[in-house]
């Protein structure tokens, strides 16, 4: 059983801004989230892309907003249980218990729900997917990881587009497969990836993997005329899409409105020591934004503060001035 006196669900951008905000308020912070990497939707679905809305970085990618998040949040000495997905919730007297899908328990003075459009999962690849591991992968956190190797992309969205751009300078081959004709992508990141090295195939499928251990190569199969093609890879990127599920989080008494959680003015969920904030939250007003998520955060934490220390302020001062 781990103890902590906040308790974070959900390590997206809210959540690793709130593991911040909770050390500075002096705060042991602990924060679950089922995907094996924190960054929530950036990391999961668009590393690659540049933000401009964040306030105080004209621009920024994805992935380095995520680290710097990650980095800040070091601060707070975090215990991270990444690839745990909270399954329970309950009240304990002063405490709330959760418990992880593989029974991991942590009792927590307060618990702050940020967890986005739900856990969300990689979308399968339809063969091969024991190669999970050895060759196959869902994410990309780190693009150095596939520098020199030949890497199939599986998917016409933005992610796979993406993934196949910033993978082209660094791979010694990228191609990409697409089970239709036309991609559901930008047209700017199509028109790049035309004029880049980068082989687009459609409409294409994957039809087998093979490899002793590790990933050798793969067939594909063209849908429209049936002919297969053997692919020397060691890497498979299946970007698939995901599937968001609030699962667990409807069965733990949240008052709820259109899947989202309502909270008041202070980010209170309808459960006492409970919180809620980003994009998982309903309010009147909502507005679904990182920059948003990042304030809600702050308001949620300290809000949190007094009724896990019985007498100190809402309010905590400047950090300018606190250090
Ligand atoms: C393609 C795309 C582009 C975008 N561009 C912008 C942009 O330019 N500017 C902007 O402000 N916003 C943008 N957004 C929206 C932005 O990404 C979200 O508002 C933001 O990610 C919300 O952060 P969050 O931390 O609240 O939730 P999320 O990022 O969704 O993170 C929630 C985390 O909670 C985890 N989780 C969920 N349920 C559980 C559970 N039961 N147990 C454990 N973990 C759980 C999930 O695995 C996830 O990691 C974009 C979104 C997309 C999809």
């Amino acid at each position: 059983m781990i103890e902590t006196d906040l308790l974070v669900v959900g390590a997206g951008p809210t959540g690793l801004y709130a593991a911040y905000y909770a050390g500075f308020r002096g705060l042991t912070v602990t924060l679950m989230d089922s995907l094996p990497e924190p960054g929530g939707q950036v990391t999961a679905l668009y590393p690659e892309k540049l933000i401009f809305d964040v306030a105080g970085l004209p621009q920024v990618k994805g992935q380095d907003l995520v680290d710097n998040l990650v980095a800040q949040a070091a601060q707070s000495k975090p215990d991270y249980i990444l690839g745990h997905r909270a399954e329970k919730l309950e009240q304990r007297g002063d405490r709330v218990r959760v418990e992880s899908d593989q029974g991991l328990e942590v009792l927590a003075a307060a618990v702050l729900i940020t967890a986005g459009i739900g856990t969300f999962s990689p979308r399968e690849v339809p063969v091969g997917q024991e190669y999970e591991g050895r060759g196959l992968r869902y994410f990309v956190p780190k693009l150095d990881e596939l520098s020199g190797l030949d890497v199939l992309i599986v998917g016409g969205g933005d992610s796979a587009l993406d993934w196949a751009s910033s993978l082209e300078p660094l791979a010694r081959s990228v191609t990409l497969i697409h089970r239709r004709t036309r991609f559901r992508a930008h047209e700017r990141s199509v028109e790049r990836l035309l004029q880049s090295r980068v082989r687009l195939l459609t409409p294409w499928e994957l039809h087998r993997v093979f490899g002793e251990g590790q990933i050798d190569g793969v067939e594909i199969i063209n849908n429209a005329t049936q002919e297969r093609a053997a692919l020397e890879v060691q890497a498979v990127v299946a970007a698939l899409g995901f599937v968001a599920d609030l699962g667990p989080m409807t069965r733990w008494g949240l008052e709820q409105r259109a899947r989202h959680i309502v909270v008041d003015s202070a980010m209170r969920t309808n459960l006492p020591r409970v919180f809620a904030a980003g994009d998982i939250v309903d309010y009147e007003g909502k507005v679904k934004l990182i920059a948003t998520g990042f304030g809600e955060a702050a308001t949620a934490i300290n809000n949190a503060v007094p009724i896990i220390r019985p007498g100190a302020k809402v309010f905590p001062g400047h950090s300018s001035d606190v250090g």
